[in-house]
């Protein structure tokens, strides 16, 4: 069998967002019942029919790279930002900070050389950036489950300043229901048209160099699970 192509997604956000659930999921098609603390990096990966359904289909490795969101390894976790094809960025619903947090994630991965770092994050944030860049984004809010108890107005007034910024499509769901992601729900579809997206940019376009040439240094080498399943959302 020929080696199948594949692209890197990061998937980063705070810690405690339910980044380590929501990958379990996309992968698994299951929740995730005790996650634990991602230390460093840990990557899954499902098998993603890129344009099913159509004469150009063709499968694909999704390798999704959950950062570990805990601010003690700010310093290290540079190291997993390149090459990079595709961001997830992960919020939890029922958190305002930790969407807040989003831009500061992303200036981080944008900012890969290490400038401006403090508390944690890169603050020279600069909306410029967002405009400019190439690499396709989906935002993802969690725990819709507890985020019923919020204010409806509240939630609304915060969702879509940071996708609208980076053109990025929006999901909301829970990571302990798989309802959230039911094949031919828009969720699904709106999932697998940003995998689409990653790949037509990867392999499909006259701009399909990676982000960055520069080799993966990752002395931690994480835990590489692959993933058998072929469901499409
Ligand atoms: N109710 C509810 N709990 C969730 C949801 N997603 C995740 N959780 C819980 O939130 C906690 C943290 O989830 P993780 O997936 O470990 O979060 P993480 O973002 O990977 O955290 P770090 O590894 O520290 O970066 C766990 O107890 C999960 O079970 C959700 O959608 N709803």
């Amino acid at each position: 069998m020929a080696a199948t192509d594949k692209v890197r997604i990061l998937v980063v956000g705070d810690s405690g967002v339910g980044k380590t659930s929501l990958v379990h999921m996309i992968c698994h098609n299951e929740p995730m019942l005790n996650p634990s603390w991602t230390i460093g990096c840990s990557v899954d990966v499902k098998l993603h029919d890129y344009k099913a359904g159509t004469p150009a289909e063709k499968t694909y490795f999704i390798e999704l790279w959950d950062i570990g969101g805990s601010s003690s390894h700010k310093n290290s976790r540079s190291i997993f930002y390149s090459p990079v094809n595709g961001i997830i960025l992960v919020h939890d619903l029922s958190n305002r900070k930790s969407h807040q947090n989003l831009r500061k994630w992303l200036a981080e991965i944008l900012n890969k050389e290490g400038k401006g770092i403090e508390n944690g994050y890169y603050d020279d944030y600069d909306p410029e950036q967002f405009a400019g860049n190439q690499i396709p984004i989906l935002v993802i809010g969690t725990k819709a489950d507890l985020a019923e108890t919020v204010k409806k107005e509240t939630l609304l007034s915060r969702m879509s300043s940071i996708a609208e910024e980076c053109c990025a499509d929006e999901i909301n769901l829970a990571c302990n229901q798989v309802k959230y992601l039911a094949p031919g729900s828009s969720n699904a579809v709106r999932l697998s048209r940003f995998f689409d997206k990653v790949l037509e940019r990867r392999y499909h376009s006259s701009n399909n160099l990676q982000t960055s040439q520069s080799p993966v240094v990752d002395r931690r080498r994480p835990a590489m699970h692959y993933s058998k399943s072929s469901h499409v959302d």
